[in-house]
C-alpha cells in the first residue's frame, strides 16, 4: 500500500467520523425541536386570556429558541456534505505536540472535550492558513500572541461528503483549488471564496475592523467578494457588540443586490440591509420624487453630445467646495433657531431665552438641530411643571391677602361685600386662566423655532436671493448650476446630486431615525461616488467603520466622482487603511491583456492588472455587416455546448442597447431597477460595472467608443465583464479602439 492510499485512507475515516458526529447532533437536535414543539402545543392549548404576560414572554422565548435551533439544524445538514476544505498541522510553542485542526465554514465543537472538530475560516487560528506558506508563523486572538510551526497545509475536494481528492500545498505548488474554482462558470452568481482567499485578498478581510478601509482593485481582483467576506469576519469577531442589521451594504443598482443576494446567506450576513444610495437617502429623507439618475445625466452627454451642463452641475454639487457652500448655509439656518423674549407663565418668567438659547448653541450643540429642540421642548416642560404650583400658590395668596385686607380693612359692609365676592370669583378665574395658559404655555412658545421641511430647505438654497448668500464669490458657472436645479426641481423632480446635500441637510437640520441608522457601511463600486455623497454618509452615520472599495480605472462617473483615493483619506478619513488588489480572477489573461491596454490611455497612472495564471481563447471581432442574427445564434449554441451558461451583450450606451433587443428577442433588456438578471441580457456598459458572465459581446451599433476618458473608462468596465470569452461585434474594430498589430486586433 503507497504512503498516499494509507494517508487518503486516514483522510477518509477522519471524514466519516466528522459526518457521523454531526448526524449525532442533528438527531439530538431533531428530538430536541420535537420535544419543544410539543411543549410549546401544549403551552397554547392551556394558554386562557387570564394567563400573565409572563407565560406569553415563556412561549416567545421557546419560539426564538426554536428558531435559532432550526437555524442552526439548517447550518449543520447544509455542512455535513462539505464539512471542512483545508487542514493545517500546527505546533504552538508551548505545546508538547503539533495539533490537527479542520478549517471548515463554521466550527463545529465536541460537547465534551470542547475540541475543535471544525475550525471557522473566520477564527485566529485559521489566519495561520491563509497567511504566508510553510513554517514558523504566529497569530493573535483576545489580544495575545501565539507562535508555533506549520508543517502542513492541506486542501480537500468533497462534494455530496465524500472525499474525492487532496492536494498539499508547499512552497512550489501553485493553488489548484483557486484554478479550479476559477474554470468553473458563472452558473451560480457570485459565491463565497473561502477555500481559495488569497493572501493579499485575507490581509484586507482581517484588516484592522476598527479603522476604516479603502481598497483600489483592478477589475475582477475580487472586492466586492470581499468585501462581504469581511462582514462576515466582521460579524463574527464582533458578535457581541454588533448585529447583522446594523450593517449596511451601498451597491451601485437593484441589479447589483440581486446578484450579491445568493452568496449572503453563505456568508451569514443575509440579514445585513442591502440598498443604493439613492434609495437610501429617499428613504431616510421621506422624500417620494423622482430622481434624475446619474446614469440619465450620463447617457444624456454620451448620447447628445454636446450638451455639458449637467455634468458639470453635477462635478459642481458633487464637490468639497458644495459642502463648504451647505455648511454656510446651515450656519446661516441654524441662526433662525434664536429666540426672543422669555418663556413665562402669567408674566412669571420661567426660563429666560439667554438660558434657552444657551441650551440650543452650546450645552446640546452636538445634537441636530431639532433634536435641540424637542430637548428644550422637554426642557421648559419639566420647568413650568415645578414652577406652575409656585406660581399658583403666589396668585392664590396675592388674592387671599386681597381678600384679607377687603375683610379686615373695609368698613362699608355693602362695599366690603362686592369686594370679596370680586376677589373669590377673581381668584377662581385667574387661576383657571394660569391652569389653562400652562397646558398650551409651552406649545406657543415652540412656535417661535422655524418649521422645518428638508426639501422645503435645500430648495430655497437655490433662490436667487438666498444662493448668493451661502456660495460667496463662486466664479459664474455656478450661478447656471443654480438656475438648471431650479429647472429640474421646477418639474417635481430631484438630480441625483441633490440626494447627498439633502442627506447631509437631514443630518445637521434633524437627525436620521434610528431605523435608518448603520453602525457599519460597505461601499462598493466607490469610485462613483462623489466627494459629497461620502461625506454626507460618514457624518450621517457618524461612524469610522467603512469598508470603501472600487477602481478608479472603472470611474464612468470620473466627472463627479472620486479623482483619487487621498481625498478621502485626507479629508474624511484620516485614519483609515489603504490596501491594493493587483491580481485578478475573474477573465483569462488573453481578456485581460487587452482590457490592460486601455489603462495606458488613461489620464491616472493606474497599475495593470494582473491575471491569475488562466488561458483562454483570444478575444474575437467581428465584422457586423457579415455577421447575421442566424450566425450570432449559431456561435451561442456552441458555446453552450462548450459548457458556457450566461451571456450578455453590452453596448456603449442605452439606446444601442433597446434597439439589439428589438433583433434579439431571446435576450432581455437590463434596466436600473431590474431586480432579477438573467442568462442572456443586454445591457448597457454602465450598468454592467460589478457583474460577470460566461461570455460577453460588445456590441456597437452606431455608438462607437471614442479614445475619451468616459468611453475608455466604459470599454474597460464592458471589457473585463466575461469569465471565459470576449466578442467584438461593430462595423469596424476601431469602434473598439482595436487596431491591427501583426494579424491581431488589439487596442
Ligand atoms: N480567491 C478567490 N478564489 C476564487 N475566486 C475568486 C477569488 N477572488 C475572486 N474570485 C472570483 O473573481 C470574480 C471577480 O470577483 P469580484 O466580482 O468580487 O471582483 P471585483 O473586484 O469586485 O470586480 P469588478 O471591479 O470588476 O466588478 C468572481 O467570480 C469571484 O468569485
Amino acid at each position: 500500500m503507497t504512503e498516499k492510499h494509507t494517508e487518503f485512507e486516514k483522510e477518509r475515516d477522519r471524514l466519516s467520523f466528522t459526518k457521523t458526529y454531526m448526524d449525532r447532533l442533528i438527531t439530538s437536535q431533531e428530538t430536541g425541536q420535537e420535544s419543544l414543539k410539543k411543549r410549546q402545543e401544549d403551552t397554547l392549548e392551556n394558554l386562557s386570556f387570564k394567563d400573565s404576560s409572563l407565560r406569553y414572554q415563556e412561549m416567545l422565548s421557546h419560539a426564538n429558541f426554536m428558531k435559532m435551533s432550526k437555524e442552526q439544524l439548517e447550518n449543520l445538514k447544509h455542512l455535513r456534505n462539505k464539512p471542512y476544505f483545508a487542514r493545517i498541522d500546527f505546533h504552538q510553542k508551548e505545546k508538547p505536540d503539533r495539533e490537527i485542526f479542520y478549517i471548515g465554514k463554521t466550527s463545529l465543537f465536541d460537547r465534551e472535550t470542547q475540541y475543535p472538530i471544525i475550525l471557522d475560516w473566520r477564527s485566529p487560528l485559521a489566519n495561520v492558513y491563509y497567511e504566508g506558506r510553510l513554517g514558523e508563523v504566529s497569530y493573535e486572538a483576545l489580544g495575545e500572541r501565539y507562535e508555533g510551526d506549520v508543517s502542513l497545509k492541506r486542501q480537500y475536494q468533497i462534494e455530496d461528503g465524500e472525499l474525492l481528492d487532496y492536494r498539499d500545498i508547499d512552497l512550489t505548488t501553485k493553488d489548484e483549488l483557486l484554478q479550479d474554482s476559477l474554470t468553473q462558470n458563472a452558473e451560480k452568481r457570485l459565491t463565497e471564496i473561502v477555500s481559495t482567499i488569497q493572501e493579499e485578498q485575507n490581509r484586507i478581510i482581517r484588516a484592522d475592523l476598527r479603522k476604516p478601509i479603502i481598497v483600489q482593485g483592478a477589475a475582477g481582483s475580487g472586492k466586492t467578494t470581499i468585501a462581504l467576506h469581511r462582514i462576515s469576519y466582521f460579524l463574527y469577531t464582533m458578535k457581541e457588540i454588533f448585529r447583522p442589521e446594523e450593517m449596511l451594504i451601498l451597491a451601485p443598482n437593484r441589479l447589483f443586490i440581486q446578484y450579491i443576494s445568493e452568496v449572503l446567506p453563505e456568508l451569514g450576513v443575509d440579514r445585513a440591509r442591502q440598498t443604493t444610495f439613492t434609495d437610501f437617502v429617499l428613504q431616510a429623507t421621506g422624500i417620494r420624487l423622482p430622481v434624475v439618475t446619474q446614469h440619465e445625466v450620463l447617457m444624456n452627454a454620451v448620447e447628445k453630445s454636446g450638451d455639458r451642463s449637467s455634468i458639470e452641475g453635477a462635478r459642481m454639487k458633487g464637490s468639497k467646495r458644495f459642502k463648504e457652500i451647505l455648511d454656510r448655509y446651515l450656519q446661516k439656518w441654524k441662526k433662525s433657531y434664536k429666540v426672543e423674549g422669555d418663556f413665562t407663565l402669567a408674566g412669571f418668567k420661567i426660563k429666560s431665552a439667554k438660558a434657552i438659547n444657551r441650551l440650543f448653541f452650546e450645552e446640546y450643540s452636538y445634537f441636530p438641530y431639532e433634536v435641540r429642540v424637542q430637548k428644550i421642548r422637554a426642557v421648559l416642560q419639566s420647568e413650568l411643571k415645578r414652577k406652575k404650583k409656585r406660581i399658583l400658590e403666589k396668585m392664590a395668596a396675592k388674592y387671599d391677602e386681597a381678600l384679607d385686607d377687603a375683610l379686615y380693612g373695609m368698613k362699608d359692609a355693602e362695599k366690603r361685600k362686592i369686594r370679596v365676592s370680586f376677589l373669590i370669583t377673581r381668584k377662581e378665574e385667574r387661576l383657571d386662566e394660569i391652569k389653562k395658559a400652562a397646558r398650551s404655555s409651552v406649545n406657543r412658545y415652540m412656535k417661535k423655532y422655524p418649521e422645518v421641511d428638508v426639501w422645503t430647505i435645500y430648495q430655497q438654497l437655490f433662490e436667487e436671493e438666498t444662493f448668493p448668500t451661502a456660495y460667496g464669490d463662486e466664479p459664474s458657472e455656478w450661478e447656471q448650476m443654480r438656475k438648471d436645479t431650479r429647472k429640474v426641481h421646477a418639474t417635481g423632480k430631484l438630480c441625483a446630486e441633490d440626494l447627498a446635500p439633502l442627506l447631509y441637510l437631514k443630518t445637521f437640520i434633524t437627525g436620521l431615525d434610528p431605523d435608518d441608522r448603520a453602525k457599519k457601511v460597505v461601499i462598493d463600486e466607490a469610485q462613483d461616488y462623489s466627494f459629497m455623497e461620502i461625506f454626507s454618509l460618514r457624518k450621517a452615520f457618524q461612524t469610522d467603520l467603512f469598508t470603501i472599495v472600487g477602481d478608479l480605472a472603472q470611474g464612468i462617473y470620473h466627472y463627479r466622482g472620486l479623482e483619487n483615493w487621498e481625498t478621502l483619506q485626507i479629508d474624511i478619513f484620516p485614519t483609515a487603511n489603504y490596501l491594493t488588489l493587483q491580481k485578478t480572477y475573474r477573465t483569462t489573461i488573453e481578456i485581460m491583456n487587452l482590457a490592460n491596454r486601455l489603462l495606458d490611455d488613461m489620464p491616472d497612472a493606474l497599475p495593470k492588472a494582473e491575471p491569475v495564471v488562466r488561458h483562454g481563447d483570444v478575444p474575437t471581432f467581428l465584422f457586423r455587416g457579415e455577421y447575421r442574427k442566424g450566425d450570432i445564434h449559431e456561435l451561442i449554441n456552441d458555446l453552450v455546448k462548450k459548457g458556457m451558461n450566461n451571456f450578455a451583450f453590452v453596448t456603449k450606451t442605452k439606446q444601442e442597447a433597446e434597439k439589439l433587443a428589438h433583433e434579439l428577442p431571446s435576450f432581455e433588456i437590463m434596466e436600473e431597477n431590474t431586480d432579477e438578471l438573467g442568462d442572456r441580457v443586454i445591457l448597457p456598459a454602465y450598468l454592467a460595472k460589478g457583474l460577470e458572465f460566461d461570455v460577453v459581446f460588445l456590441y456597437c451599433y452606431e455608438h462607437a467608443y471614442e479614445k475619451n476618458e468616459l468611453d475608455l473608462k466604459m470599454l474597460y468596465v464592458a471589457m473585463t465583464r466575461p469569465l471565459h470569452r470576449l466578442y467584438m461585434i461593430g462595423r469596424q474594430p476601431d469602434d473598439f479602439l482595436l487596431t491591427d498589430k501583426g494579424g491581431l486586433w488589439t487596442c
